[in-house]
């Protein structure tokens, strides 16, 4: 089964963080993008016809930055062309702000049963500061019009280590935030991405960021605030109620398959991972002659694919299933990674439990230290 990702690159303004493929809406060929990404839908499926998506995740940019009929057009579009089973995690991406009631009746009439908002700190002094254009207050009336629709699988985004944040600041955001009662939360820490305004202010001296530890107290204040209030974590940004885990990110974390539709958007099919142009104007042109806007084509080796299973696998708190990893790739995970499987357990990185391999306390702090342990010297290892 393959899921399916869908990529909208229009905002309406530009955050000062952000690196994400997306441009100014103003001005854009909006309605031809919608018109283009749904031939790019129709194009793909006669290559890679599918009897099922698993789940559909329609993010950017700003999907809600269309109007209510620009989205009726593109909702209705890829539900006459993917074929998906109502009741299947349909999630879209939205700005407080821009959420209408009647945007809202658009999704849930074509099957759209979660929503991810872009929230990123109750703080409206550094909301400013971020480059954000609502407030705390847009994110509360923002709440009242999703209760009035059918809509209640809800999930808010909020970054951590933001310029000048205090831990005051952000305890004050993760009680507002558990305030909405909400069944899923993602808080992801700020990443200082290049060619963004942070970037060049970074470069002028004139961004100051929480040094290291600070990051770290939040880090793990996230994760005891959480879990206190039954937001189990399970993966290393991600915290629900149970049974609300993400669907389509365990998808990529589990190194399942899906679409990548849209400018800019990344997919996964059969041993090959892809990427679209991202510039509007060089991913319309090619599906204007009939042809795929694919600008990036990888094939995986066995190697690569063993690799992306255990960095994946690994974010996520449950760990990876050995059963699962046999079964897949016809070799065990102890003969491809013993000694460093070993040596992690040694240092109290990673643990065992019955079939799962998985990051201790420890390990979930230095992830990234972890992770690069499992890429496979091809002359150390013979597989
Ligand atoms: C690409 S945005 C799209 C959603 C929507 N446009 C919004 O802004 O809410 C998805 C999420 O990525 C996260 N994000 C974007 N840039 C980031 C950065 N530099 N560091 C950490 N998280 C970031 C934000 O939490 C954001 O909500
Ligand atoms: C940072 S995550 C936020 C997920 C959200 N917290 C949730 O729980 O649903 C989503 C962003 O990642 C990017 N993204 C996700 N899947 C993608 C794909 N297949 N290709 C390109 N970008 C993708 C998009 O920019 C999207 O806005
Ligand atoms: S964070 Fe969201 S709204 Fe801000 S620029 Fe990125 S995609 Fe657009």
């Amino acid at each position: 089964m393959t899921s399916a990702y869908i990529h909208i690159p229009f905002c309406e303004h530009i955050c000062y963080y952000c690196d994400f493929n997306k441009v100014f809406i103003k001005g854009q060929p909006v309605d031809e993008y919608i018109q283009y990404l749904l031939e790019e839908i129709k194009l793909t499926l006669q290559t890679y016809p599918t009897s099922q998506t698993e789940t559909i995740y329609v993010g950017g940019g700003t999907p809600t930055a269309l109007s209510a009929q620009q989205l009726d057009k593109l909702l209705g579009g890829i539900r006459q062309l993917l074929p998906f089973e109502e009741g299947n995690e349909f999630t879209v991406e939205a700005n407080p702000g821009d959420l209408t009631l009647d945007k809202l009746q658009v999704m849930a009439t074509h099957g759209v049963n979660r929503l991810s908002m872009g929230v990123q700190t109750f703080d409206d002094r550094l909301l400013k500061k971020i480059g954000r254009k609502h407030t705390e207050a847009d994110v509360f009336e923002t709440m009242k019009v999703i209760e009035k629709s059918p809509i209640d699988n809800v999930s808010i985004d909020l970054i951590y280590a933001l310029p000048g944040q205090s831990l005051a600041s952000f305890t004050d955001t993760l009680e507002k935030a558990i305030g909405l009662d909400l069944p899923h939360y993602s808080l992801y820490s700020l990443i200082l991405e290049n060619k963004t305004v942070f970037a060049n202010w970074a470069r002028q001296g004139r961004l100051h960021l929480p040094g290291e530890d600070l990051e770290g107290d939040m880090f793990e204040q996230t994760i005891n605030f959480m879990e206190e209030h039954g937001r189990r974590q399970y993966e290393v940004s991600n915290f629900s109620l149970p049974n609300k885990e993400s669907q389509h990110n365990l998808v990529y974390w589990n190194n399942d398959h899906y679409f990548g539709f849209g400018a800019g958007a990344s997919g996964y099919l059969g041993h090959t991972r892809y990427r679209n142009h991202g510039p509007i104007q060089h991913y319309l042109t090619p599906l204007k002659e009939g042809k795929l806007p694919t600008i990036e084509k990888e094939s995986l080796t066995k190697e690569n694919q063993m690799e992306e299973e255990m960095f994946l696998g690994l974010r996520k708190k449950q760990g990876v299933s050995k059963t699962h990893f046999q079964e897949k790739f016809s070799v065990s995970m102890e003969q491809v990674y013993g000694q460093v499987i070993k040596d992690c357990l040694a240092q109290d990185l990673l643990k065992e439990t019955n079939d799962y391999l998985s990051l201790t306390e420890q390990g979930l702090i230095v992830g990234n230290e972890v992770f690069q342990q499992f890429l496979l010297d091809k002359k150390n290892n013979d597989v």
